[in-house]
């Protein structure tokens, strides 16, 4: 046992390690540590916390369920408090709990729901006489974030019921794990940083301003639970599943009732081994009490119901040496340090790389070349270096420094701002910078140039053809053909045309190709939309940059920075001698300047891609869900429910024909 001045030392030291990673896991959608981390400073917490109960503090993380995010949307304040879950990771607990459960109720054995843990984020989403009138985030459970018009995005979730009920239902939203995959590697080749695990990008997507990117990014959710069951007459758990389910809810279909423990540690170990077969994460199952009176006999902690507990899986975990460190160079200069490790069997794949996070990360955990280290595949994605064994070390590790010099060209390293976290080569001509530049500008979210790819743009830049993206326009066949292998005429010309044919994209995808840091596809929109010029944007002030939908006081900052660079103006001038933007400045050619449009159906002239990039050129925008604030909606074939929307909201409804005509005026 420790001393009573100990505990308190350790206990503050913990708390603020555990608020410091809760800020980072519940506010920005960004932890630093994988949850079975978190969960042992926890326990280790809760652990000191019970042999000195003098030292227990009401505002202890260990009493709170999760945090109020930071108000980018309005509060909610939930009518029935949402509740965490207590967890565990041992099958002695999940006895331990069956033994209380059991003394509490005075029973011999008790009957439990089993269901998967979904691990997304829970949303609480009312229906009024049947018609959804609001979702909301769990927050700090007391009050969440509206994100009703988000949850609306999401296509499995009803909008109407199949009965007229006015119910309030609660489950999980995530992030299918293709679609996961899909957006980490989109996200990775723009150099964004990639999210952790499903819940993370679940989360950042949810909490997303923009519910047209929401619809895109294919988030999907399950019910488990309904609000005041017994006004329904639902006397078990299972039966308020077959209720989810009977409203046209979406429920989980691998549940399963079991009588006393054994049927749940069975169905535990089912799924920690076939969970990977599901298209949607799982960190372990949830038991539940399935009687709902005995439910509520056994009532809540400050934090959880006592009637259920959250088995979780085992994280994947394994322990290997790290035999060396690599470092990459991204595009805008970000220097990552990679772990090579003796090949190691991790959740069925061999793993031989990992990532390291960043120098800080490295330091901070004081890991060492040749250390024992823990790998962990979190959300079965990414590798990842958990932490090292000191214990194991024999002597000869050698601590691991940041290159002093570009592990490509050798230019000289630095943090751009004193508090990035982030290592830099600072030479602006870098030509692995410039490689992943260039790359980024051809890319299908930029300048979209066909058959430009990452493998020839290498080529280009090592050839010394390309220093800057404005050379592509003044390359000819004859370079191009001087590349020699696998280059002939015919491919040469193709480049050409292609390169050429992209001097007349819209302005947004100039813009998305310069690769302004935190400015993605998104934002290029809106910035081309508000200023309608490169000139307009390169000269516009921070406090213009505001003005713009989505940017805040950072990223105008950022923005702004970008373009005071010399080299940047030149290459924008430079650019400019090339580029045949239509929509530069003249009045006339934004005939939609500040309408707004939804789209319905299927177009016989456009594809649903073309027709936003369509408005949004001619100065309108796009929105995804039919609101009062909705000018026109663009009616195709066969169109959905926004069509009756917006006639009772009387919007004025127009086909393609009158757009045309609109745009022709
Ligand atoms: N890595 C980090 O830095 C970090 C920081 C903070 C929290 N965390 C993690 O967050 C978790 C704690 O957060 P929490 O309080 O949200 O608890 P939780 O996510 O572990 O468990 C409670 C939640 O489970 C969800 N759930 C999924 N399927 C369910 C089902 N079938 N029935 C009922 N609920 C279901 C609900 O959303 C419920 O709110 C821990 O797992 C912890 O590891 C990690
Ligand atoms: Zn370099």
């Amino acid at each position: 046992m420790i001393t009573f001045e100990e505990a308190r030392k350790r206990i503050d030291e913990l708390r603020k390690e555990i608020d410091y990673h809760a800020y980072r896991y519940y506010v920005l959608d960004d932890p630093e540590i994988p949850d079975s981390e978190y969960d042992n400073l926890l326990r280790t917490l809760i652990d000191l916390e019970e042999q000195y109960p003098e030292l227990k503090t009401p505002d202890s993380p260990s009493i709170r369920v999760g945090l109020k995010p930071v108000a980018s949307f309005k509060e909610v304040v939930h009518e029935y408090r949402l509740f965490s879950l207590d967890n565990t990771y041992s099958e002695e607990e999940v006895l331990q709990f069956d033994r209380r459960v059991r003394e509490e109720l005075q029973i011999e054995i008790v009957r439990y729901m089993c269901e998967l843990k979904i691990d997304g984020l829970s949303i609480s989403v009312k229906y009024d006489n049947g018609l959804l009138v609001r979702g909301a985030t769990r927050g700090n459970g007391f009050v969440g974030e509206d994100v009703t018009e988000n949850i609306r995005a999401i296509k499995s979730i009803p909008l109407r019921l199949r009965q007229d009920l006015s119910v309030e239902v609660r489950g999980e939203v995530y992030l299918p794990k293709d679609v996961f995959y899909e957006i980490n590697r989109a996200r990775s080749k723009g150099e964004l940083q990639v999210f952790a695990n499903p819940r993370n990008a679940a989360a950042g997507t949810l909490r997303q301003l923009d519910p047209r990117e929401v619809a895109k990014r294919r988030l999907n959710a399950f019910f488990y639970h309904v609000v005041e069951p017994s006004k329904l007459q639902l006397k078990s758990q299972n039966e308020q599943l077959q209720f989810l389910k009977s409203i046209g809810m979406r429920v989980e279909p691998n549940s399963e009732l079991a009588e006393g423990t054994d049927g749940v540690i069975a169905f535990w170990k089912k799924w920690s081994e076939s969970k990977s077969s599901l298209n949607y994460a799982v960190d372990g199952t949830v038991v539940k009490v399935d009687d709902l009176y005995a439910q509520e006999e056994l009532g809540y902690t400050t934090k959880a119901p006592r009637w259920a507990i959250a088995f979780k899986f085992p994280a994947e975990q394994a322990m290997t040496k790290l035999i060396k460190v690599t470092f990459g160079v991204g595009r805008t200069g970000t220097i990552t340090p990679v772990a090579e490790l003796e090949p190691v069997q991790l959740a069925g794949t061999t793993v031989k790389r990992a990532s390291m996070h960043n120098f800080d990360f490295i330091s901070e955990k004081d890991i060492r070349l040749f250390d024992i280290v823990i790998v962990q595949k979190a959300g079965e994605i990414i590798p990842q270096i958990v932490r090292s064994i000191p214990e194991k070390r024999t002597g000869k590790e050698k601590r691991i420094t940041p290159p002093s010099r570009c592990p490509v060209c050798g230019g000289e390293v630095g943090r751009e701002k004193e508090e990035d976290v982030a290592l830099k080569c600072l030479n602006p001509t870098c030509p692995a910078k410039l490689s992943r530049r260039i790359q980024f500008f051809c890319s299908r979210d930029a300048m979209d140039i066909e058959g430009l790819g990452e493998k020839l743009v290498e080529r280009i830049v090592e050839a010394g053809l390309v220093k800057n993206p404005s050379d592509l326009y003044k390359l000819n066949k004859d370079d191009l053909l001087s590349l020699g292998e696998g280059i002939g005429e015919k491919t040469a010309s193709n480049l050409i045309e292609a390169i050429q044919k992209s001097r007349s994209n819209p302005l947004f995808k100039l813009i998305t190709g310069l690769g302004i840091p935190g400015v993605g596809s998104k934002t290029s929109k809106d910035l081309a939309n508000y200023f309608g010029s490169l000139r307009g944007l390169v000269s516009a002030d921070e406090k213009e940059l505001r003005n713009v939908s989505g940017i805040g006081e950072q990223l105008a900052k950022d923005i702004k920075r970008y373009f005071s660079s010399p080299e940047v103006k030149k290459e924008v001038e430079e650019l400019l001698k090339y580029v045949n933007i239509k929509d530069e400045d003249s009045p006339g050619s934004k005939p939609l300047k500040g309408m707004k449009f939804v789209v319905t159906g299927t177009l016989p002239g456009y594809s649903r891609k073309e027709i936003q990039e369509k408005i949004i050129k001619l100065g309108g925008e796009v929105a995804s869900s039919v609101s009062k604030n909705t000018d026109f909606l663009l009616l195709g074939e066969n169109p959905g429910s926004k069509e009756q929307k917006a006639r009772d909201l009387g919007i004025k409804i127009i086909d393609e024909r009158d757009f045309e005509e609109m745009i022709k005026s």
